[in-house]
């Protein structure tokens, strides 16, 4: 429980934040456990034109809580430069005088004086937005969420959503609240994985905005940039339609992806169709963030503002192996820097290709041309990673697609406008705005990606500049273990005296490394597929992933679990040389993630960072260890054990103790999530609904043992292969007793009906074909040929 906030600043107090002299304006609002004043400050910083800033004051009760807000300010600084992400200016974390063992932490950020998107839909409750201003907020948010997913390891926001956009003076949509903020999670593996990851998905994400692969676990999805896609997708029908479209069919709805589109306001089958491939039920079918943004400009009709840097990277990767020996930088800009086109080459005459397309009542009807990103076309033919090219077959032709109740009905005339804080963006303005893309501005991600690309190597798009030894942020540990002094807070972290790559860079490799390490539980040098290396079982628990991955558990969409599960043959067990393919769709993200993590953990193994970083001082200076920062923040606890060499049973039995702690507390937790309400004219998310997958895991039962007969599967081979593995027949061994298989808790019966029931299937790659293979017999053949693997 947070204690109360003292009482709000007068006019005029001073306040030192960080490098920053902060003198309080007027307070604006109060947040979940925060005050919020307009101040201004000096010196100026480049985000604040008219050097007011915005002040947030946030009372934490504990040291666990102010992980939470450590990293949202690291989010913050990461992302402090793009011009649609609410920029950082400075922060500052105090004890409290007010009540022992607390804390105050008061964060300096641009002031975005055009109010809260929420409350400019509030001013045009009877004029709806039309779909050019749809459009432009939807373009403007997904470069700020870009700015997230382009990191590597990208970070995913988690709680995207109407009210987690600002507009700044000028009108821009910019994302906020950065408190969700977290890694890649992995699928959970265990009934105490299960548990905290359902905790912390229910702290930290909206009802409303979940994703099918939030709430049913089960699915053994990874949490992921697509969770975020359909967050955003959830956010771009509200934008049109003022309410969120699983409103009235609440978590079955989200699950099957059923909903429908309201006759009122219309808008264009393509920007319907845009809505419909965000909100695939299946992450893997739903476009990356360069794709929506792509497409957004398309129907914007204006070049798309930013490089598809999943395709960059996996350009660069091709060429990286097709040209080991030459550096990126030796190659011509053509090649390693490939501007994408973003819109037709061809004279708009762009192949066209069917789409899901909605009447008036918003009932699927039939087909409709949609445009193809021409630079996935031409240049990534052979991977289906082109949600537009892979459209949901399965609901078009599915006869009898369930007609849900007409949308719920707007009493737009109960709702309040709050106008009185922020005055509401007038529409003449937002109309006088331009919507023109930005190529080269403050935050354009390109641009990160080419400051990073200078020094970076091959494997590697994102370092900072590597000449950088002192990062001015370091300062924050020592200032807040200072005392408080007449409200004369000592510096927190620098301003923007700083390069900006350089200080994002190693914030942003600190976080990232540490995110992925600990989120993802990959350890620099025990990433899952290692960690199966190093404990001595490598062959067998690359037979028993494989395993797992045809007999359709949870597990296999794990995109390590996936790796592990191709190397096979050859009698070599190494990561990059598997000569049979077992996989369904990797996509090209996944494929290129995977190596270049891989190639990381080499390169990280290799150097040593010679940059201290604010965190780690602060650690060192109140005696707790920065790992342990990232853990608690982390979904999935792990070891704190350095040895790179930690088991996986290690790890386990760390998660299984740190699993009886309650997840951390979140000091800022979201009034809207926490109390939801109507307070604000459209609705406000609430979190009062339960995940389907919140049945009580202590009671499970023994798991099912499969059958030898479920333990053959399809799963995609190349033909040759396939016709090799056939050849290759062998009598079948007697299936391994049960207690020596993985264990899994059992679906609760809710999700045991309809497709639920079925593990999800991956989508087919065109050049790979289906046939059954028995792992069995993989084994023995295996065996056979290499006895003194096994
Ligand atoms: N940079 C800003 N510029 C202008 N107003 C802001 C800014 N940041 C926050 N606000 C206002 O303060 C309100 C609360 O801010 P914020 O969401 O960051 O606080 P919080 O304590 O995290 O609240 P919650 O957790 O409920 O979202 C916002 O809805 C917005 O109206």
């Amino acid at each position: 429980m947070s204690p109360p906030l003292p009482d709000v600043y007068a006019p005029g107090t001073r306040i030192t934040v960080g490098s920053h002299q902060a003198r309080v304006v007027k307070y604006l609002t109060s947040g979940g456990f925060a005050h919020i004043y307009s101040a201004e400050i000096s010196p100026p910083d480049p985000s604040c034109p008219s050097n007011v800033a915005c002040l947030k004051r946030v009372l934490v009760p504990d040291k666990a809580s102010l992980n939470t807000l450590r990293a949202e300010v690291d989010a913050m600084k990461l992302l402090r430069n793009n011009r649609y992400v609410v920029s950082y200016i400075d922060s500052h974390a105090a004890k409290s005088p007010f009540q022992n063992g607390t804390y105050e932490v008061f964060l300096l950020m641009e002031y975005c004086a055009g109010g809260g998107l929420i409350d400019f839909m509030n001013t045009r409750l009877q004029d709806r937005l039309k779909e050019f201003e749809v459009l432009k907020i939807m373009s403007e948010i997904s470069q700020g969420i870009a700015a997230m997913h382009a990191l590597q390891p990208p970070l995913v926001h988690r709680d995207i959503k109407i009210e987690n956009v600002l507009i700044s003076k000028e009108g821009e949509f910019k994302v906020c609240d950065f408190g969700s903020v977290c890694g890649v999670i992995r699928p959970p593996k265990n009934q105490e994985e299960f548990t905290y990851v359902q905790h912390d998905i229910m702290k930290n994400t909206t009802a409303q905005y979940r994703s099918p692969e939030m709430i049913d676990l089960y699915r053994g999805q990874s949490i992921n940039e697509k969770s975020d896609i359909w967050a955003l997708g959830v956010l771009l029908y509200k934008l049109c339609y003022y309410t969120t479209p699983f409103e009235k069919g609440g978590e079955i709805a989200i699950l099957h992806s059923r909903y429908q589109f309201p006759a009122y306001p219309q808008y264009s089958d393509r920007l319907k169709n845009l809505i419909g491939v965000m909100l695939r039920e299946d992450p893997a079918q739903r476009p990356n963030i360069c794709q929506v943004l792509e497409e957004v400009s398309r129907i914007q009709g204006v070049q798309c503002p930013l490089r598809n840097f999943y395709l960059v990277r996996a350009m660069q990767q091709q060429n990286s192996d097709l040209h080991p020996s030459v550096s990126q930088s030796q190659l011509p800009m053509t090649l390693a820097h490939p501007m994408i086109p973003s819109v037709d080459i061809h004279g708009g005459q762009a192949p066209l290709r069917p789409a899901k397309s909605f009447n008036s009542d918003g009932v699927l009807t039939a087909r409709q041309p949609v445009i193809i990103p021409q630079g996935i076309q031409t240049m990534n033919s052979n991977v289906s990673t082109d949600p537009f090219l892979n459209l949901d077959k399965t609901k078009l032709l599915t006869p009898n697609i369930p007609k849900l109740p007409a949308g719920p009905e707007l009493s737009y005339n109960n709702h309040i406008v709050k106008s009185q804080t922020f005055p509401s963006m007038a529409a003449g303005a937002f109309l006088r705005r331009s919507a023109s893309p930005v190529l080269a501005g403050r935050g354009d991600i390109s641009k990160i990606v080419t400051a990073n690309q200078t020094s970076a190597s091959p494997s590697t798009l994102y370092v900072d500049s590597g000449t950088q030894t002192y990062d001015e942020t370091e300062k924050l540990s020592r200032s807040v273990s200072r005392p408080l002094s007449n409200r004369s807070i000592s510096s927190a972290s620098s301003g923007g005296s700083i390069e900006v790559q350089g200080t994002g860079g190693s914030i942003r490799r600190r976080l990232s490394h540490k995110l992925k390490k600990i989120i993802t539980g990959e350890r620099r040098s025990s990433s899952p597929i290692k960690s199966r290396q190093n404990t001595g079982d490598s062959v067998r628990s690359t037979f028993t992933s494989l395993r797992r991955g045809l007999s359709g558990s949870n597990f296999t969409s794990d995109t390590s679990n996936k790796r592990n599960s191709m190397d096979i043959t050859g009698g070599m067990v190494g990561s990059n040389s598997y000569k049979f393919r077992v996989s369904s769709s990797d996509s090209i993200e996944e494929e290129v993630s995977l190596q270049r993590a891989s190639r990381e953990r080499h390169k990280r193994s290799e150097s040593t960072t010679s940059i201290v970083s604010d965190f780690e001082t602060y650690e060192r200076d109140n005696g707790t260890e920065v790992e342990d920062y990232y853990r608690s923040h982390s979904p999935i606890k792990m070891s704190s054990n350095k040895d790179s060499k930690s088991s996986i049973q290690k790890r386990v039995q760390d998660l299984l103790q740190n699993s009886n702690e309650s997840p951390k507390k979140k000091s800022g937790q979201s009034y809207s999530k926490k109390f939801g309400g109507k307070d604000n004219g459209i609705e406000r998310q609430t979190t009062n609904e339960t995940l389907v997958s919140k049945g009580d895991y202590s009671n499970l039962s023994t798991p099912k043992v499969l059958s030898p007969a479920k333990r053959q599967s399809s799963v995609l081979v190349t033909p040759m292969k396939s016709q090799q593995s056939a050849s290759k027949k062998k009598p079948v061994p007697p299936p391994k007793p049960a207690h020596l298989r993985p264990k899994k808790p059992p679906k609760p019966s809710h999700l045991k009906s309809g497709k639920f029931s079925t593990p999800k299937k991956e989508a087919l790659a065109s050049p790979e074909s289906v046939i059954s293979v028995d792992v069995d017999d993989l084994e023995e053949d295996f065996r056979r040929r290499f006895p003194s693997a096994l």
